[in-house]
């Protein structure tokens, strides 16, 4: 390992002690990542994710905020284990072809679009359910708590259209349920431009919010339902709703998801990790960088898993056995953690 690299200049050092001084408040989930899994133990983990800037790197065109393959095998593996969702702003088959997992749950547009297990909810009005098929065919429950706002999104999308064609750099995604106008390569003498026409078009909107994100305008309707709801849905959809030792693990780099951290901490128990490499005002407890360290978290995750569950299946075994037995329980755990051909060196 090299020695780490120390700051070149006087303000590069003054952005390292400030966020070496965030850390203390928000510290590294990597570096404390034993003392998280010590009141993990016996307890279920449920486990959701944001997308781009957490999953994928944040890049200049949103349509290629790829997934790197390294990236979705941790988070194939992730969900081998634990029950699993990608809770996103974007429109849930969008983030849902950019990710293409077969067994991981889906929400779209900040939670207004859920495609959860098959189980009917105690949690959100039963109203806004109903059974679909997927894009693979699979039977999945939605929860779309905002269809009826679909004709007004689709107005707004188009004015937006018109309005903004003027303003070089402009770039509006209909996310089905919300709309992002996406302002990063607008120049910034043309911002104040951009910031003014989006607010007249939603004056004409009032059940509609406009929130600010990375170099995006969020556009969503204004109604209690929001990425915490989401998590609070997913938890109670797999049967989990009244058991008191689930620990929701959400990791998320944008302002959106910092609802989904503050339904954690209103739940008392869990995870609510921030992805970011500066300070920043946030509701989460731990952090990570970027989305390398989400990976190595991911993996570390999975890890850990089997480690627990491969000590554990030697520990039920173990008593009261011959010598025998006890090689041949060692190696049939070391098996379950490793994989046999590790075992057998091939
Ligand atoms: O909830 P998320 O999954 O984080 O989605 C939030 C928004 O992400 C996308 O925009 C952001 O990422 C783009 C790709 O890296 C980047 O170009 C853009 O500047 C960012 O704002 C997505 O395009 C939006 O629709 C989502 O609302």
């Amino acid at each position: 390992m090299g020695l780490p690299q120390l700051p070149a200049t006087e303000d590069e050092s003054s952005a390292l002690v400030s966020y070496n001084s965030w850390l203390l408040k928000h510290p590294s989930a990597l570096d404390t990542f034993n003392q998280m899994m010590s009141i993990a133990r016996g307890k279920k983990i449920v486990v959701c994710l944001d997308y781009d800037g957490t999953l994928s790197n944040i890049v200049d065109n949103p349509e290629q905020a790829v997934m790197t393959d390294k990236m979705r095998m941790a988070l194939r593996e992730v969900a081998r284990h634990f029950p699993t969702a990608i809770i996103s702003g974007r429109g849930r088959e969008k983030v849902s072809d950019f990710v293409d997992l077969d067994n991981v749950y889906y929400a779209g547009s900040h939670g207004l679009d859920i495609a959860g297990p098959l189980r009917s909810p105690t949690y959100g009005d039963p109203k806004h359910q109903s059974r679909a098929l997927d894009r693979k065919g699979n039977e999945v429950v939605l929860f779309q708590p905002a269809k009826k706002y679909l004709p007004a999104i689709e107005k707004i999308v188009r004015t937006l259209n018109e309005k903004t064609r003027s303003i070089q750099g402009v770039m509006i995604e209909n996310n089905k349920f919300c709309v992002s106008v996406h302002f990063r390569h607008v120049r910034d003498e043309d911002f104040c431009t951009l910031e003014k026409l989006v607010n007249s078009v939603l004056q004409e909107y009032e059940e509609f919010r406009i929130s600010i994100g990375k170099k995006v305008f969020e556009i969503r309707p204004d109604m209690e339902w929001d990425k915490g709801h989401a998590l609070n849905y997913f938890i109670d959809t797999l049967g989990l709703g009244s058991s008191n030792d689930v620990l929701p693990l959400y990791i998320g780099d944008d302002r959106t998801d910092e609802d989904a951290f503050k339904a954690i901490r209103n739940r008392g128990e869990g995870f609510p990790t921030v992805v970011s490499s500066s300070p920043k005002d946030t509701a989460a407890l731990y952090s990570l960088r970027n989305p390398l360290e989400v990976n190595k978290f991911l993996t570390n995750l999975v890890r850990w898993r089997k480690n627990s569950s491969s000590s554990k299946s030697f520990r039920q075994n173990f008593e009261g056995k011959t010598q025998k037995d006890w090689l041949l329980t060692t190696i049939s755990c070391a098996e379950q953690s490793l994989g046999r051909n590790a075992i057998l060196g091939l």
